[in-house]
């Protein structure tokens, strides 16, 4: 059986704003190593707010986050970076790429963050999942002078730089048009099924959830369907 990578058990949030507003009711899924699943629901639901905790960037939540058997509850700040750093890929709807650096430069920055591969072996890996991503011929051009497909195929890159855990999406096509889209989730599809990839998203694209291995319904704050 595959092994888990994610496990929400039980979590809740409220905001106070000034009242007490429950945003997120008893959560409670796991995601095995492996699967691609996507989250949905009408806005409002608390998508983003889940994402958020499931980051590690929210700390402020009842409940808890296991990333691969380990409790992120009682984690200090600098053990919660390095998780987001060596375990966790993301990809947002905007690409949020460094526009004076290269392409390549930009694949590499978090492999150099996490400084556990010399300069040159993150080099190498960053040609790799370039090239895996067919856009190796982009590598030395200026991030600001490629297509915006291409941008969140480098976005990608990035976020598999350090061979997470887990590639957390946040609306990974919802800026993309229909070609682009399909290109992303044909990715995402490859590197599932080829690479035991586990990817995550959280999407408004019907199509695109319908393809995913299992859908995860929220509604008001709680999980609805599985
Ligand atoms: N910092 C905050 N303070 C108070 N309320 C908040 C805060 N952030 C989000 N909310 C509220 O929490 C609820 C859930 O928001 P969230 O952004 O998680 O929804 P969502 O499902 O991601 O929506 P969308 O699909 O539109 O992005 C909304 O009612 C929102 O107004």
């Amino acid at each position: 059986m595959n092994e888990v990578v994610l496990e929400a058990r039980h979590i809740s949030k409220s905001f106070h704003d000034p009242v007490t507003l429950p945003i997120l009711k008893d959560i409670s899924f796991t995601i095995k190593k492996g699967e691609f699943v996507s989250i949905t629901g009408k806005s409002g639901c608390g998508k983003s707010t889940l994402l958020y905790i499931l980051s590690t960037m929210d700390t402020d939540y009842d409940g808890e986050l296991f990333i691969e058997q380990e409790n992120m509850k009682g984690k200090t700040e600098n053990q919660l970076a390095y998780v987001r750093n060596a375990k966790i890929g993301f990809v947002f709807q905007f690409h949020y790429l460094i526009h004076e650096f290269t392409v390549i430069e930009n694949v590499m920055l978090p492999g150099l963050k996490l400084g556990a591969h010399s300069e040159e072996e993150v080099r190498q890996r960053a040609i790799d999942q370039l090239r895996a991503l067919d856009i190796h011929m982009l590598a030395n051009k200026k991030a600001n002078l490629i297509s915006g497909g291409e941008k969140q195929r480098v976005a990608i890159a990035r976020a598999l730089i350090n061979s997470p855990s887990i590639v957390l999406c946040d609306e990974p096509t919802g800026n993309l048009d229909k070609a682009n889209s399909e290109i992303v989730f044909k990715i995402f599809k490859h590197l599932t099924r080829e690479r035991q990839q586990t990817i995550l998203v959280v999407t408004h694209d019907q199509e695109f959830a319908a393809n995913t291995h299992r859908i995860i319904e929220m509604e008001d704050g709680k999980i609805v369907q599985k």
